[in-house]
């Protein structure tokens, strides 16, 4: 029979469905993570247990992968002085339960006290001595667990956790070593929030983390190494009340923005892209611009370009336009280098054209290698950009930018702080940026988040990459724009297309995020690693990756929601 409820019981049943606890895409603060957890977690390890469970599993998984079998597998488990430490012992604990041969060694004479009599009990050996070796009585490890320091922790890691990990890191790199790194919440020694290496760090090859992922799992340097991140529900909270610090958008958004065309488009509502790209001295990069607005799915490209260049394009895409006309976005500077000064003049001019005046939207434009040192002195000549201007630079653009902009900062110091440059360079200038590291990260010019986007295999780092990655943001931008023109066309709400209902600012930054995917999986399908795990994939050339793109479009508007369209930026954080 049911019985009634007291209030008190009622309200807290409400209260716990509303609070989620998993947010898959949205990185929170250390600090607000730790602090969501508090009422929760205080006085007991019954969260812990669920995380060494997590850790248990993923761990059970890497090694039936690794030799088919847990029984008689060797794990070696790395543990710290707070509760990162007790996680590690717990599934360590677990493991030797499952016939493993465990063996656990501190980096602290105090390690999580309860966690290490549950381990001893299990059979985990411990050494007491620092013993730096993946050696495990002779035989090589085939596991190790990284739970030296979580999101506890700050600097470079302390020298005896240090040592325990120098000889791991000697081994080589995730995939040329003879064993597997588990990293427990985050490969110990990162920056947990802003992914800065400090100190030397164990590359993970999965890494198991909670509630959601930190810092460190998104933003450069350090992401790449936690390897591959499952993000695991223990029934704490996501934190409220603080921005995430970073977020991966949800690839339905992206797919919903890139809305196929009706039996009553033409050319101008799919969207006209205009490129000033190439020059007498690479000419090339303007058949790979126009190649990637080409096969992302414009409506027509335009080609501004040194004659030699013009003919190359027509050589090989015959349907490009020789002329510049009316366009919904512009890409500038594909090719070109601020040295040749009849070519930089004509960038000014298309530059001049484009960047806003007053307050008015100016003409949406991707401004691109040689195009990027010329924005200091029109900003200088009181020219604006605004978010609809997407600059694209690599760290040391990046930092040459800032510099001329009068924020001094060297290559190496964009490459330590990617976030940082890309938000002080989105904030400096007004435009958004994608600032091209590994991940590849996007800001904008009113702050929020930076998204986080995988930049897809090594086999892209080659001559004309970012070429064809400027075509294509210039095509996906195009027909933005483009959806929105019709949507302003239209009585307001009776027509919602696309990107039409979304913030300006939201709007351009999903359709950079959706062009840096398209370039990723471009990439991937080209090189034959979209076959998944274990496939490396063969060389690539930029135009290969220009002639995928059509497949990854197609492939990622698979994912769109039936009747999908894109939300705000706000809804990247969800599952
Ligand atoms: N709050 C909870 O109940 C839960 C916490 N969880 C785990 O607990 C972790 C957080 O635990 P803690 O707050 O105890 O912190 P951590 O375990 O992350 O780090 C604190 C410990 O590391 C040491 N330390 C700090 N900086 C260091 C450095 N640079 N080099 C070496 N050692 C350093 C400190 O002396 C302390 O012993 C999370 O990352 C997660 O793994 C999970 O068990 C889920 C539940
Ligand atoms: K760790």
């Amino acid at each position: 029979m049911p019985t009634a409820m007291s209030d008190a019981r009622v309200l807290e049943a409400a209260e716990c469905a509303a609070t989620p606890t998993l947010a898959r895409r949205a990185a929170y603060p250390a600090r607000a993570i730790a602090r969501a957890e508090a009422p929760l977690t205080a006085g007991t390890d019954q969260y812990m247990r669920r995380a060494a469970r997590a850790v248990a599993g993923a761990c059970l998984a890497e090694l039936r992968e690794l030799r088919g079998s847990v029984a008689g597998s060797r794990v070696l488990v790395l543990v710290g002085g707070g509760r990162n430490g007790g996680d590690a012992l717990l599934a360590g604990a677990l493991l030797a339960r499952r016939g493993a041969r465990v063996e656990a060694r501190p980096a602290t004479d105090h390690p999580h006290g309860a966690a290490l009599s549950e381990a001893r009990a299990a059979g985990v050996a411990v050494a007491d001595a620092p013993a730096p070796s993946p050696v495990l009585g002779g035989a090589a490890a085939d596991l190790i667990i990284d739970g030296l320091t979580g999101i506890g922790a700050s600097g470079p890691l302390r020298p005896r956790a240090a040592a325990l990990i120098a000889p791991l890191i000697a081994a080589g790199a995730p995939g040329e070593r003879a064993f597997r790194v588990l990293a427990v919440d985050v490969p110990s020694g990162v920056g947990v929030d802003d992914g800065s290496l400090p100190g030397p760090v164990l590359a993970a090859d999965r890494t198991v983390t909670f509630t959601c992922p930190r810092g460190a799992h998104l933003l450069p340097p350090a992401a790449p190494l936690s390897g591959r991140v499952d993000v695991v529900d223990l029934g704490l909270p996501v934190p409220t009340g603080s921005e995430p610090l970073a977020s991966v958008p949800d690839p339905a958004l992206l797919a919903a923005l890139l809305r196929a065309p009706g039996a009553t488009d033409h050319k101008y509502t799919r969207g006209v892209v205009g490129l000033h790209a190439g020059s007498e001295a690479y000419p090339g990069a303007a058949v790979l611009a126009v190649s990637g607005a080409i096969r992302a799915g414009v409506g027509m490209a335009r080609i501004q370009a040194p004659r030699r260049a013009v003919d190359l394009v027509l050589a090989s895409r015959p349907e490009a336009v020789p002329a510049i006309g009316r366009c919904q976005a512009i890409v500038v500077g594909p090719g070109t280098h601020r040295a040749d000064q009849p070519r930089a003049e004509e960038l000014r001019g298309a530059l001049r054209a484009a960047l806003r005046r007053g307050s008015g939207e100016g003409q949406w434009a991707v401004i691109d290698a040689g195009a990027l040192p010329l924005l200091p002195d029109l900003l200088g000549e009181g020219l604006i950009c605004g978010p609809e201007h997407v600059l694209t630079p690599h760290a040391g653009e990046a930092a040459a930018l800032l510099s001329g902009l009068g924020l001094p900062a060297t290559r190496e110091e964009v490459e330590a702080a990617p976030a940082s440059a890309a938000r002080g360079l989105a904030g400096a200038t007004g435009a958004t940026v994608i600032l091209k590291a590994v991940p590849a990260l996007i800001a904008r010019p009113g702050g929020g988040p930076v998204l986080s986007l995988d930049a897809g295999p090594g086999w892209l780092a080659t001559a004309g990459s970012g070429d064809v990655l400027a075509g294509a943001l210039g095509a996906v931008l195009a027909a933005v724009r483009a959806d929105r023109e019709r949507a302003e066309g239209h009585q307001r709400g009776e027509l919602s297309i696309g990107a039409a209902g979304l913030l300006l600012e939201d709007a351009v930054a999903l359709a950079a995020a959706a062009s840096v995917r398209l370039h990723a999986d471009a990439g991937r399908l080209a090189s034959g690693q979209a076959l998944g795990r274990g496939h490396e994939g063969r060389p690539i050339a930029a135009l290969d990756v220009a002639d995928h793109l059509s497949c990854a479009r197609q492939r990622l508007r698979a994912q769109a929601l039936p009747h999908d369209q894109p939300a705000s930026l706000a809804e990247t954080g969800r599952n």
